[in-house]
């Protein structure tokens, strides 16, 4: 085989596994078997150790990066990661709401509420249409790169089909069956359990090892944007649908509300069924919609105005 048959076949391969990946992981709606994906991941693997100047940063042969780092980089966000306000009850909700219209002079909001996923946030960062950084969200301004890492989590697609430099924000996390296993297995080995989901996954994420991370079965939810150089559109939903376009595993539970007693609607909602995930949230996250008025209400020294963050009590340990 010439090295331009072998380079063919590679782009082949790697396109229909990237696709296999995204029906997998994004979809939970896999076309092929495992043996399937297997195989081709297989020939792709040899290919690519015999034409070593073919591989490319998003084959989906590269997700388990090579050796463990010594430390992690800083990365600085060109866009800050924001932190919310929170509300603990109807009346702290109604009070964000009276807040809202008063600073927009209206006589009620359009909100998008979303589930508060209880995980690590994280930035990861598209140039040209590739994965070039992830990483953790820090003090807000300053946080860790754990690129090899976030690249092990397949639900990242490690192309995407935008060349704007655009960043896009998420919640990494570790479902609950993944967090039951683990636990199963450190008590096996005498090792020391996590205490929860979240700090499994942040545990996860500050390996140094990739091949550990890559083992964690970890997830995310993306749900916001950094830097964002791509067209800009006029609704934190329609963003919402724009990632979801583009390959991102957006978390399907988010709905538009009209009004504060819709808000207040879905928030008694999920009280009742948070206990039907496969995945731990501590709250509901509040958002106004419409970009514009985000901006005319702006922040706080700490967080911005136009959100919130709803928390639902904390969980009675059963001992
Ligand atoms: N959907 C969202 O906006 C969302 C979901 N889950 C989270 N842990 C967070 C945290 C911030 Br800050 S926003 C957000």
């Amino acid at each position: 085989m010439t090295e331009q048959e072998a380079k063919k076949r590679i782009d082949i391969l790697k396109e229909e596994l990237n696709t296999f990946n995204y029906e997998y992981h994004v979809l939970d709606h896999p076309s092929v078997s495992d043996f399937e994906y297997d195989k081709k991941m297989r020939e792709l693997k040899e290919l690519e150790a015999s034409y070593p100047a073919l591989v490319t940063t998003d084959s989906p042969s590269q997700r388990v990066g090579g050796e463990p780092l010594a430390n992690f980089q800083k990365v600085t966000h060109r866009v800050p990661m924001l932190s919310l306000g929170n509300a603990f009850n109807e009346e702290d909700l109604k009070d964000f709401d009276r807040r809202v219209r008063e600073g927009l002079d209206v006589e009620e909001v359009t909100y998008v509420c979303e589930l508060k996923i209880d995980g690590l946030a994280i930035s990861l960062r598209y140039e040209d249409g590739y994965f070039v950084q992830g990483a953790t969200r820090g003090d807000g301004t300053t946080g860790e790169d754990i690129t090899s890492n976030l690249k092990t989590i397949r639900s990242i697609p490690l192309r995407i089909d935008d060349d704007n430099p655009i960043e896009v924000r998420g919640e990494a996390y570790m479902p609950q069956k993944a967090f039951v296993q683990l636990n199963e297995e450190r008590e096996q080995n005498g090792e020391e359990l996590f205490a929860n989901p979240r700090n499994a996954a942040a545990g996860s994420l500050r390996q140094l090892d990739p091949k550990i991370a890559a083992k964690r079965n970890l997830d995310i939810f993306l749900y916001a944007v950094g830097e964002w150089e791509s067209g800009e559109l006029e609704t934190h939903s329609e963003r919402l649908e724009y990632l979801q376009k583009l390959g991102f595993k957006t978390n399907p539970e988010w709905r538009k509300a009209n009004g504060i007693e819709e808000v207040i609607e879905y928030v008694n909602k999920w009280v009742e069924k948070r206990a039907a995930l496969q995945y731990d949230i501590d709250g509901i996250v509040i958002k106004v919609d419409n970009l514009e008025a985000q901006e005319q209400l702006g922040f706080t020294a700490k967080s911005p105005r136009w959100a919130i963050a709803y928390k639902f009590p904390a969980e009675e340990v059963v001992t």
